[in-house]
């Protein structure tokens, strides 16, 4: 049903009627002709980390879809274990001072474009989704997640704090009480926790019954008229979406500030380390 057809990303716009599936390096995009859903699966390996490429890629393919009129979206992963490990690490540490400014303003693009996207998105969270992987996933309107993974906003234990725009998700998708002590204890929840908690909607056996969950939830809405849908889901989203493009540039140089300090850049090397050494 989902063809697979490869095709530049930079094409997809053009292409994306004539053509069942589109692929860049990190982002593959399939349509299903028939019910115009399309799957984003990342496929950066090892784990899906957000870095500059991946993230302009998927902002790329979200926007395409959305001129493209795309009835419905889910974002799933290609690793059997990891949704995505959030944001790329590498991309804070010692970094190119250009580079690492674009680095946070396309974050700040990707989750205004995903958080406000007039079509229906489901994340099927097929592996762990830590930090930026869970801001994705919140994103998203329905979560559905395979047993025996964890998703949460692990940052005050690494030492950090979640910008506001991802506070801001995590309250408007758990409520404030869940999210202050899931934010402050940088809590990630199992599966079953998750689901209990409300943050994700459902639990599938495999990642092919998540994206047969997905194409259900979004199925819903084929009977209902696409503008007044979008308007309801703007009228609650759009107020974030405003307080951030407003202070995109005070945002921008809180995380510089926060990234250029020594201590963090000594932080970063010592997780960069434990990461490693959890293998040995
Ligand atoms: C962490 C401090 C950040 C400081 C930032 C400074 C300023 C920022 C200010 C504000 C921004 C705040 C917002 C932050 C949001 C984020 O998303 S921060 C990233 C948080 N992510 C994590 O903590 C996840 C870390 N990864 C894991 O827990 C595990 O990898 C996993 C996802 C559970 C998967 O485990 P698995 O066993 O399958 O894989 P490995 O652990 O063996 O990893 C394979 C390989 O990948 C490397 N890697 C893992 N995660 C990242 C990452 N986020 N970025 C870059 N690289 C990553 C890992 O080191 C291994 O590499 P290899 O040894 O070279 O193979």
């Amino acid at each position: 049903m989902y063809s697979r057809t490869m095709l530049k990303v930079r094409t997809l716009s053009n292409n994306l009627k004539m053509y069942g599936s589109t692929s860049s390096n990190f982002v593959n995009v399939s349509v299903n002709d028939k019910s115009g859903v399309a799957i984003v699966t990342m496929q950066r390996e090892p784990v899906n980390s957000l870095n500059l490429e991946l993230i302009t890629q998927l902002k790329t393919a979200l926007s395409d879809l959305e001129r493209n009129k795309c009835r419905g979206m889910i974002l799933t992963s290609a690793s059997k274990s990891v949704f995505s490990a959030g944001l790329d690490i590498m991309e804070m540490y010692k970094p190119n001072q250009e580079r690492v400014r674009n680095f946070w303003l396309s974050l700040q693009d990707l989750w205004m474009t995903l958080y406000g996207c007039s079509y229906p998105s489901v994340a099927a969270i097929n592996g762990h989704s830590p930090a930026g992987g869970c801001l994705l996933s919140m994103s998203c309107e329905y979560r559905i997640m395979l047993p025996n993974f964890t998703i949460g906003l692990n940052e005050t234990k690494l030492g950090i704090i979640a910008p506001s725009w991802f506070v801001a998700t995590m309250k408007n998708t758990i409520g404030f009480r869940k999210a202050e002590m899931a934010l402050t204890l940088g809590f990630l929840f199992t599966t079953e926790e998750a689901l209990k908690v409300g943050l994700i909607d459902e639990v599938a056996s495999s990642k092919e019954d998540a994206i047969a969950k997905a194409d259900k939830f979004i199925g819903q809405f084929a009977k209902i008229p696409p503008q007044p849908r979008t308007i309801s889901k703007l009228m609650l989203r759009s107020k974030d979406i405003e307080t951030l493009r407003k202070t995109k540039e005070q945002d921008l140089q809180a995380f510089l500030q926060v990234v250029n300090d020594p201590k963090t850049q000594k932080g970063l090397e010592l997780y960069l380390e434990s990461l490693k050494q959890r293998k040995a």
